[in-house]
């Protein structure tokens, strides 16, 4: 599928309003590969996410300084994985680095770029999909770091739709457990209660992100 990106490194607000629904469509055939591939009816993540519901779905426009200094490169988001369903970021100049499965954080060479590519979104996974999922589908690690080579000395605009369920939606595990859940209880949740629930751990002085699922 090709989509029309930002054709410059600047940001076009045009771009963002006349490609609303088009995220959104993109995002519905997401959903209903995702639970054919799994072996769920094709509207079941679609129904936990209808984009007319109150949610938390976020449109984020994020501007990331140069990193001209050599010696002191800069990261621009540390590493983390998306809270929602699915993610859909554009962006042209780079910086975006995914973990390896099994790396460390702190381990350099465990981070890849993930190139930016003409006409491509980048699509990511959320902790909604790896709940959901029982953790057969996994949100991967991100962080933003400065561009590789010489783009880094310009700055870099992205554009991401955070796609996230509906506050009422149950986090119910949709599938058997693929790895023992630490939180039997987050079944229980709707989408809001989780989201908070997180939110919360996130600001306690001793969180570590972690990447979940397989
Ligand atoms: O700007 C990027 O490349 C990534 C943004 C991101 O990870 C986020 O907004 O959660
Ligand atoms: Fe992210």
């Amino acid at each position: 599928m090709t989509f029309q990106g930002p054709s410059s490194g600047k940001p076009d607000p045009d771009f963002t309003l006349v490609s609303f629904s088009v995220i959104i469509d993109i995002i519905a055939i997401i959903n209903v590969a995702l639970a054919r591939q799994l072996g769920l009816p094709e509207d079941t993540f679609a129904a936990l996410q209808s984009p007319t519901e109150l949610s938390g779905t976020v449109l984020r426009l994020l501007k990331s300084y140069a990193s001209p200094d050599a010696v002191n490169l800069r990261t621009s988001l540390i590493h983390h994985t998306d809270f929602g369903t699915v993610t859909l970021l554009a962006n042209i100049v780079g910086g975006l680095q995914i973990l390896k499965p099994g790396g460390s954080p702190l381990d350099e060479s465990a981070w890849a770029w993930a190139r930016p590519q003409p006409g491509c979104l980048i699509v990511n996974m959320g902790d909604a999909m790896t709940q959901w999922t029982g953790g057969i589908l996994r949100s991967s690690m991100h962080r933003v770091t400065h561009a590789p080579g010489s783009r880094r000395f310009v700055d870099k605009y992205s554009i991401a739709y955070l796609a996230r369920p509906e506050r009422n939606a149950s986090m119910k595990r949709l599938l058997d457990a693929h790895e023992a859940s630490e939180n039997e209880e987050d079944d229980n949740l709707t989408a809001w209660e989780w989201e908070v629930k997180k939110a919360m751990s996130m600001a306690r002085a001793n969180y570590v992100p972690q990447m979940k699922g397989v």
